[in-house]
């Protein structure tokens, strides 16, 4: 065992490796965070909050009962949620996710293996009563809110439709006489389900329900609707409500269903920002655009982007580091049994997953900075660029998510049998990234709604009419002639966007075909939806490829000449895997060679071994505390072996020297007495 110079045991692979990284671990920590005075406010933060030792739990949550680890769930959320109004609120700066500062959201996770159930407080209902209420609104409800008064969550979905908001059942049914609103559940189908905190832990929640006045459907619209008495916390008469049942993962979340008998609500209870209500009924539209009830959902949609891009930054940071201690096999018969992160294939395993936990932290910045300017043209009435940011941050909601789930189950194959246990990490990780692919819009269905923008931008730019910007390259789309491929970052990034260009065409063509031989527009638009994916996927593709390269560019201007390597290298890694995970389509829409393909697939494998060197510097730049990893398999000190034998120790099972199975069945049944 080495010792390091803050008397940590380190793991001497692990030592090693830390000696051999030739560039400044700093420097990429700083890319990470977004800067140098956002790493250091993170680490306050983390200092203010983990310190203490009250995240830890004494027996791991995974020995608990459902009932003992939900209790002890919200007993952490409780401290957790005192510290952010006293110690972390002047630290935590709350300018750049709004109530959903990452940093904050990210220390919680040192609380909870699973997640918190406040999480869809300041997730989901606080934003919806900051978007979708009037000014009057939410100085009555905001303070309360924030201060944690009351708690509250977001109840949109139902037993029977989550996806199609507009086949929602629940009604909410105006009565001028007595300036309320009756909100019923008609049918078991549309009774909420699945909304985080509503089983046993909030008094509040944002309902989503079909208005109807003076007779007349309006549509979906939000409503803020007590549900527990605010001091006994007993659920009100009209009101059935409950808790769901184990999930996957979630199960810290107390995810609810939700009914209503004929329960009365008063008028001003309905969000008013974008539609209203008048006393006497008559309803009044505010909003510009018809779609603006359906903000909170991109808010979150956005935040997904980064939350995903922390989880995969977990799981590639414990695999890797597992993969410098762990040796196996003998390929040399005369030399000791390698590093498992010496195999080039365990490389192709995770050096992706690297790139891309770089590749989505920072489109999720661009994201969240192209959000805030859409917010604030809707400010002064103008919706025009909506349309293209649900586009996008439809399709990088869905890829984000979807990449992430695929590269932390490849973290998990990486660790071999250990990555099995929970007490690696990555299997809480999976389950909760895997739900992000469901949740907010469903990764096809979503990637519809971009295909949807897809069509309509190259229709326009067939009628050579001007393109929005993430869209612009389907103006070379009637060029006439395959795109020339070019192995360069730029070449790769051309190519990429010919993809998207040429799946798009192929799509419209189609369609057209089918409506020519007589289908309905919306079959043929149906029969053409595998494609119609695809080409969305390939967008996004090519969106987060371009966004990856010109931000590393503009974000190295001034580092130090390794540092400017290394990130050139991710970046390189991150163009070449996906290129050769698309060559079928390269072939149809490029010039590109088979030679071209074969020298790519050599300069591929030569770029892992040179990422090789560096590959536990890049994840120690992650800098994940280990209350943060939650892992035997990825703590700092490398200890692995140990803290498995020390998690193993800990199972309740190894209290009782025999257990009472063996005298109730085991002894019966062998002596033949069962
Ligand atoms: C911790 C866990 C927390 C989890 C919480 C949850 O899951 S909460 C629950 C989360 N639940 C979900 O996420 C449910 C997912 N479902 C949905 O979001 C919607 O049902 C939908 C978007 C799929 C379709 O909606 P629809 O049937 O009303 O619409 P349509 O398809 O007929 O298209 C008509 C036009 O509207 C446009 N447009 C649509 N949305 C937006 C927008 N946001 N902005 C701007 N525009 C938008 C669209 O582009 C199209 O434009 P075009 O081409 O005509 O110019
Ligand atoms: C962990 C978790 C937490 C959640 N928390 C909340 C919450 O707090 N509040 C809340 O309101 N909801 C919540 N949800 C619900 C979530 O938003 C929905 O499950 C999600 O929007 C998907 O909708 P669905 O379940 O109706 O799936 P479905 O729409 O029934 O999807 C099933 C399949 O059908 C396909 N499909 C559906 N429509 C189409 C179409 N038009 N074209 C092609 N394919 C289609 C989908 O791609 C999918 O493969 C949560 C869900 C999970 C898993």
């Amino acid at each position: 065992m080495t010792q390091t110079n803050n008397n940590m045991t380190v793991n001497p692979d692990l030592a090693m490796e830390r000696a051999k990284c030739n560039f400044n671990v700093l420097e990429v920590t700083h890319i990470f965070d977004g800067g140098e005075r956002n790493t250091l406010q993170r680490k306050k933060i983390e200092d203010v909050a983990l310190n203490s030792g009250a995240s830890k739990d004494a027996l791991g949550e995974e020995h608990m009962s459902p009932k003992e680890k939900y209790e002890n769930a919200v007993r952490k959320s409780c401290i957790y949620a005192t510290m952010m109004k006293n110690e972390l609120a002047e630290l935590s700066g709350l300018e750049s996710f709004g109530v959903s500062s990452p940093v904050i959201r990210r220390t919680a996770d040192a609380f909870f293996k699973e997640v918190s159930p406040f999480l869809l407080h300041l997730g989901m209902f606080v934003p919806t009563i900051m978007g979708q209420c009037t000014p009057e609104q939410q100085s009555y409800w905001l303070p309360r809110a924030l201060d944690m008064q009351i708690i509250g969550t977001y109840a949109q979905t139902e037993l029977g439709h989550g996806t199609f908001i507009r086949g929602l059942e629940t009604t909410a049914t105006y009565d001028p006489e007595t300036e309320e609103f009756v909100l019923h559940s008609p049918t078991l189908s549309s009774y909420k389900w699945w909304a985080g905190g509503l089983g046993k832990t909030v008094n509040y929640c944002i309902v989503v329900a079909q208005l109807y006045t003076k007779g007349e459907c309006h549509g979906t619209h939000p409503f803020i609707v007590q549900i527990r008495d605010e001091d006994t916390h007993v659920p009100l008469p009209g009101i059935k409500v409950g808790e769901i049942g184990p999930k996957m993962g979630f199960n810290t979340a107390d995810n609810g269903f939700l009914g209503f008998d004929h329960y009365r609500i008063p008028r001003e209870h309905m969000l008013m920002k974008n539609a209203q209500v008048l006393k006497d009924g008559t309803y009044v539209k505010v909003a510009r655009h018809g779609k603006l009830t359906y903000g909170t959902m991109v808010f979150v949609r956005v935040v997904l982007v980064n939350e995903v891009a922390f989880n995969l930054a977990k799981a590639s940071t414990i695999a890797v580091r597992y993969s410098a201690i762990r040796r196996q096999s003998k390929p040399k018969p005369d030399e000791v049994e390698p590093q498992i992160l010496d195999y080039v294939t365990q490389q192709h395993k995770l050096f992706i997953a690297i790139a891309t936990a770089h590749a989505l932290q920072l489109c999720s910045t661009w994201l969240w900075e192209s959000f805030s300017a859409v917010l604030a043209q809707m400010k002064g009435g103008n919706t025009d660029t909506l349309p293209e940011f649900h586009a996008l941050s439809s399709c990088l909601k869905a890829i984000s998510t979807s990449d992430s789930a695929h590269l932390i189950e490849q973290c998990r194959h990486a660790c071999g049998g250990h990555g099995y246990m929970i007490s690696s990490g990555i299997p809480n990780l999976y389950n909760f990234v895997s739900a992000t692919r469901t949740y907010e819009g469903d990764y096809t269905v979503l990637l519809l709604q971009t295909a949807r923008f897809l069509v309509k931008a190259y229709e326009q730019a067939e009628a050579k009419k001007p393109l929005t910007p993430t869209v612009s390259y389907l103006a070379h789309a009637f060029s006439g002639s395959r795109a020339t491929w070019d192995n360069s970052p730029d070449g790769i990034i051309r190519s990429f966007q010919a993809l998207a260009a040429g799946k798009t065409a192929v799509c419209v063509t189609n369609m057209r075909k089918r409506m020519r031989a007589g289908l309905s527009q919306v079959d043929a638009w149906e029969m053409s939806t595998i494609q119609l994916v695809a080409a969305a996927e390939a967008h996004c593709r090519a969106v987060i490829a371009d966004t990856y390269r010109k931000e590393i560019v503009r974000l190295t201007a001034n580092s130090s000449p390794n540092v400017k390597v290394v990130m050139d290298q991710l970046t390189t890694l991150y163009l070449y895997y996906w290129a050769l995970e698309r060559t079928g389509d390269l072939l149809m829409f490029t010039s590109v060679s088979q030679k071209d393909l074969v020298d790519l697939q050599i300069a591929y494998e030569e770029l892992l071994l040179k990422i090789r060197p560096n590959a536990v510097g890049l994840v120690d730049a992650f800098d994940l505390r280990d209350e943060l990893l939650h892992s035997t398999l990825g703590s700092y000190d490398g200890r692995v072996y140990e803290r498995l034998m020390e998690e193993a120790l800990k199972s309740p099972m190894n209290k009782e020297p025999v257990s009472d199975a063996y005298s109730k069945y085991l002894r019966p049944m062998m002596k033949g007495k069962l």
